[in-house]
């Protein structure tokens, strides 16, 4: 079990007057160091609602009614997981940073959510900004989130989360409101990364296109339940249900010379 993470059984409801509305109905995946696993669905079928209730932050009104999150086959408290085993990079990353804070704001206070801020801040943030290909570190520590276009931002986002140096990455629709290029750009981006510091990734999508450039296995949602999970290879090769072959159609009617 060693270089794991394991969702084990993980339910989510939300309050709807007296009663439960079941968002997450008993997911469970196994995320392993050094590989990508994709977890894909259509739209509202539970996908971030999974990765955020993993790490034990949901909106107000949804709540975990059931499951655990096991590190190393050993359970986990989400204030122990959230940026210590896990980092997490977020689908829109203008607004995942505060609009009055700089960089070098944002990258201390990082690093003191989980108890590493000390004199070597600086040195270890612009290190992680070369890593994720931001030139001239020492100006970015000082722009604002307005100052900066959207891949700088990601690339920032995915920066920062570099310097818990978690084991394992939850990235969000990551690409999802940037160009095709840049999208093209941070994609390669976290591949490299996640083989080059062996993490364990997952990696929320609805982009088929994605999946089958990153992923090393998938997991297919479907109204809050895991309905068929296997190689990427045999997801779009051999589909065993119906929801995961219309996303692989759907892909395949776009990119046919993707096949
Ligand atoms: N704050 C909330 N309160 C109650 N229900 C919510 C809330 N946010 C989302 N939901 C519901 O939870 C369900 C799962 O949403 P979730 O965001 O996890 O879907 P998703 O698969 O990530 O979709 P998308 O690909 O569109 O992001 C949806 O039915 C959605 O309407």
């Amino acid at each position: 079990m060693t270089g794991t993470l394991t969702i084990e059984n993980l339910h989510i409801a939300a309050r709807h007057g007296d009663h439960d509305h079941v968002l997450v109905d008993g997911i469970s995946l196994t995320i392993r160091r050094g590989r990508i696993l994709a977890l894909v669905g259509s739209s509202g079928c539970g996908k971030s609602m999974t990765c955020s209730g993993a790490q034990g932050v949901l909106p107000p009104g949804v709540r975990v009614t059931g499951g655990q999150v096991l590190y190393d086959g050993r359970p986990i408290a989400p204030e122990k997981l959230r940026g210590h085993v896990v980092a997490a990079i977020l689908q829109n990353p203008r607004s995942a940073f505060n609009p009055v804070l700089t960089m070098a704001n944002h990258a201390k206070e990082t690093l003191r959510a989980v108890g590493k801020l000390d004199s070597g801040w600086r040195s270890r943030t612009l290190e992680a900004f070369a890593t994720v290909g931001l030139e001239d570190g020492e100006t970015v520590l000082g722009l604002h989130p307005f100052e900066m276009s959207g891949g700088m931002l990601q690339r920032t986002m995915i920066a920062l989360a570099l310097l818990s140096d978690a084991p394992f990455l939850f990235a969000d629709e990551p690409t999802t409101d940037l160009d095709l290029i840049v999208q093209a750009r941070i994609l390669d981006l976290l591949e490299e990364l996640a083989r080059r510091r062996n993490l364990g990734v997952l990696m929320i999508t609805h982009d088929m296109g994605v999946v089958a450039r990153l992923a090393d296995e998938v997991a297919v949602m479907e109204n809050g339940r895991i309905i068929e999970r296997a190689t990427t290879r045999d997801i779009f090769d051999n589909p065993q249900r119906i929801a995961t072959r219309e996303l692989v159609e759907a892909h395949m009617s776009l990119y046919p010379e993707v096949a």
